[in-house]
């Protein structure tokens, strides 16, 4: 890997409020003060008066507006990527040497129901203090350059649109309308909200500008929607690994996409309304059809029906449903026999909630379990009725279903999926995407020029899942967790409730008799669980320098991980291994940092959250996507890191090495004395 040797390692700041006075002396332009504040380390002279050591670097005073407040956006430049220092080391930085501007940090796509948020992050531990925070310099043109080095993670949030406040909330907590959150330590200007602009899209993009701008005095520079869905669908399918899947009666299998063949496809965004959008390649669409009878439709009569107070109470309900007591079936028009000719089994659904007039029941004489689940079959089956017949229309074999209104719900893709199958008569195929509500945002982030997401390949996107992922079923996501102190209480608290805290379990899968008749879903557990926010969806790690072994004949196709845990005896005999195994590693891991009561809190702490994703996902082995032995040993890692644990073999590697160096001497007298022998 490219080391970029040479270039000596510089650190940002040392100079500039001397450099700042000098080019505000020599009126220079505020964009050159931006750039100075970018200083060779080692060459800091005499005459350098700014006191300011470390973190107080951030405090500096808002001078003037940042580059990327400018019309002209920041861009993330992934050319020239390289590891800095040494390669071997497990988190090595990254360095971005033709990255000169700092990178957007959030975008929105806030929709009729719900608002959803992409951030970016740099890695955690970079602060200002870091050892690893550097920039390097580049000489071109006789004049010198230095850039930060970027590396960092997406994160995905959404809220309630109707609690908007919550959202602004959380934005002003993060600072994310400041670029705080990373790019303070460069960029400190980045404090003054004058000329602030953020990218969104959906309708409240124009409906709430104003608001956006009381509160958080940015202004909301708005992108299309459509565009934004086929972006970010596009960026999904072709730089995650495992982002789409099948999911027919209760089993689901993840797709690997195959780059060179994935247009022309259906795109079925199913919101508060439903999209349907034809995409021939990147930013070549056209909006085929749509329907007003979406998720916006299931949540709204539902609720009307019901009394559910939340969502996913609604989707609860529907899991002890029986459709059959509200739905008329075939059999119930004919006597119980099938109409076969016509090709409908007796428990074919001929009219949904049909049997609602012909029972002469009131509303309350219904039970809101069984409403729900006649509603969510009606709609999701409507729905892959219509888009097959747009695929249909326009030749397309695949289709892919995004919308928060799937929300990773078994019998939803299961109706879905069995509509498309059903109607095309296997000719096409439905698919879900893992990120599927989070399109529209992830393409208004990416709509920040030109960030370089897009050239990022499968292999250097790393999705990880934090420690809490396991507790969070079916919670809208709160604010992030703090520091580590906060993490461990948190732990905690959840084992103080004890037997309240279950692992989360999968919907069963429905039971389907065919041709359209579907019975009623049995439900393992009474709570709805795999929130799309929380749980499926965990945050993606940008590692741009990675490359997989050049040697590959197929390296797109490259699967690292060859212990597939789909096997449900391999993944049995992991899960005992790895828990067998823990109070082991926990022991090494406390001893690692020395043994103190520090250490032991934390270590409790990662047990705990590593269990809680053992059980997860032994539960639903699929929550956080394909799981693989290698997945399940980094999540390990990454629970670890969690807490702070940064090589539980610490203290064994000390051991040894003493060990070894003490003999070293003897050994090497030893070669000494030995003859040359060729
Ligand atoms: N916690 C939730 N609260 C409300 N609706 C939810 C929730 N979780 C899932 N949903 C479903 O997701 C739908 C909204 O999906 P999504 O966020 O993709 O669309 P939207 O952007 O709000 O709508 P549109 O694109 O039509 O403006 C809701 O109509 C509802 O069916
Ligand atoms: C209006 C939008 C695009 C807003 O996201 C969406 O809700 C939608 O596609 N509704 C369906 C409208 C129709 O085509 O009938």
């Amino acid at each position: 890997m490219a080391g970029l040797t040479g270039h000596p390692v510089l650190e940002i700041g040392d100079k500039f409020e001397e450099l700042q006075n000098n080019i505000i002396n020599n009126n220079k332009n505020k964009e050159v003060i931006d750039k100075a504040r970018l200083v060779v380390k080692g060459e800091e002279n005499s005459n350098n008066n700014n006191n300011n050591q470390g973190g107080e670097r951030d405090m500096a005073p808002p001078t003037s507006n940042s580059l990327h407040r400018s019309g002209s956006r920041p861009q993330l430049d992934l050319s020239k990527a390289a590891i800095q220092g040494n390669s071997e080391e497990r988190d090595p930085t990254i360095l971005l040497p033709n990255q000169s501007d700092d990178i957007s940090h959030f975008a929105l796509d806030i929709g009729g129901s719900l608002i959803k948020l992409v951030y970016f992050s740099r890695h955690e531990g970079q602060s200002i203090d870091d050892k690893r925070k550097k920039t390097v310099k580049e000489i071109s043109n006789g004049s010198r350059r230095s850039y930060p080095i970027l590396g960092g993670r997406l994160h995905f949030v959404k809220f309630e649109t109707s609690k908007l406040n919550e959202c602004l909330d959380f934005i002003s907590s993060k600072q994310l309308h400041n670029g705080r959150i990373d790019s303070h330590y460069w960029n400190s200007e980045a404090t003054n909200k004058e000329n602030a602009v953020i990218k969104a899209t959906g309708g409240g993009a124009y409906k709430f500008a104003d608001l956006f701008k009381e509160r958080l005095g940015v202004s909301i520079d708005k992108e299309d929607e459509m565009d934004c869905l086929v972006a970010g669908a596009n960026f999904l399918l072709k730089a995650i690994r495992h982002e789409a899947f099948t999911h027919m009666e209760g089993h689901k299998e993840f797709v690997q996409i195959d780059h060179n063949d994935l247009f022309p496809y259906l795109l079925v965004n199913v919101g508060s309304g439903v999209s349907m959008i034809k995409v021939d390649g990147d930013g070549k669409f056209q909006r085929v059809s749509g329907t007003n009878v979406g998720g916006g439709t299931y949540w709204g009569l539902g609720r009307l029906l019901t009394k559910c107070n939340s969502f996913d109470e609604l989707l609860e309900l529907s899991q002890r449903g029986d459709n059959r007591t509200i739905d008329m079936l075939v059999g119930d028009i004919y006597g119980g026999m099938d109409y076969s000719k016509i090709g409908l089994s007796a428990s074919t659904i001929a009219s949904s909630f049909g049997k609602a007039i012909s029972d002469k029941k009131e509303l309350e004489d219904h039970r809101p379990e069984d409403i729900s689940l006649s509603l969510l079959r009606m709609i999701s089956y409507n729905i892959g009725q219509i888009s097959y017949l747009n695929a249909l229309r326009f030749g397309l074999k695949r289709i892919f279903f995004g919308g928060f209104f799937i929300r990773g719900h078994a019998y939803t893709m299961d109706t879905i999926s069995f509509a498309v199958h059903f109607w095309s008569q296997g000719q096409a195929q439905a698919m879900f995407l893992r990120h599927e509500g989070f399109l529209g945002a992830l393409g208004a982030f990416m709509s920040y020029e030109k960030l370089g997401l897009d050239d990022l390949m499968v292999h250097q996107l790393v999705e990880r899942f934090p420690m809490g992922a396991p507790y969070t079923g079916g919670k809208i996501h709160g604010p992030p967790l703090g520091n580590l102190n906060e993490k461990i209480s948190w732990m905690e608290k959840f084992v103080l409730k004890g037997t309240e805290i279950t692992a989360p379990v999968p919907m069963a899968p429905p039971g389907t008799t065919g041709l359209g008749g579907f019975e009623v879903p049995s439900s393992k557990g009474g709570t709805l669980r795999s929130d799309a926010s929380a749980l499926n969806v965990g945050v993606l790690h940008l590692v741009p320098t990675l490359e997989v072994f050049p040697l590959l004949a197929n390296p797109k196709m490259y699967e690292p991980n060859t212990i597939d845990l789909s096997d449900h005896c391999e993944l049995e005999y992991w899960f005992t291994v790895l828990s067998e195994h823990l109070p082991d590693l926990v022991d090494k891991a406390v001893a690692s940092e020395g043994g103190t009561g520090d250490a032991k809190r934390r270590g409790d702490a990662f047990a705990r959250a590593f269990s809680a994703h053992l059980a997860r996902l032994m539960e639903e082995p699929a929550a956080y996507g394909k799981l693989g032995l290698a997945n399940l040993l980094e999540l390990r890692e990454e629970c670890l890191r969690e807490f702070q644990f940064l090589d539980a073999y610490r203290s064994i590697k000390q051991r040894e090495n003493e060990v070894s160096l003490a003999v070293l001497p003897d050994l090497l007298m030893e070669l000494d004395r030995m003859d040359e022998v060729w």
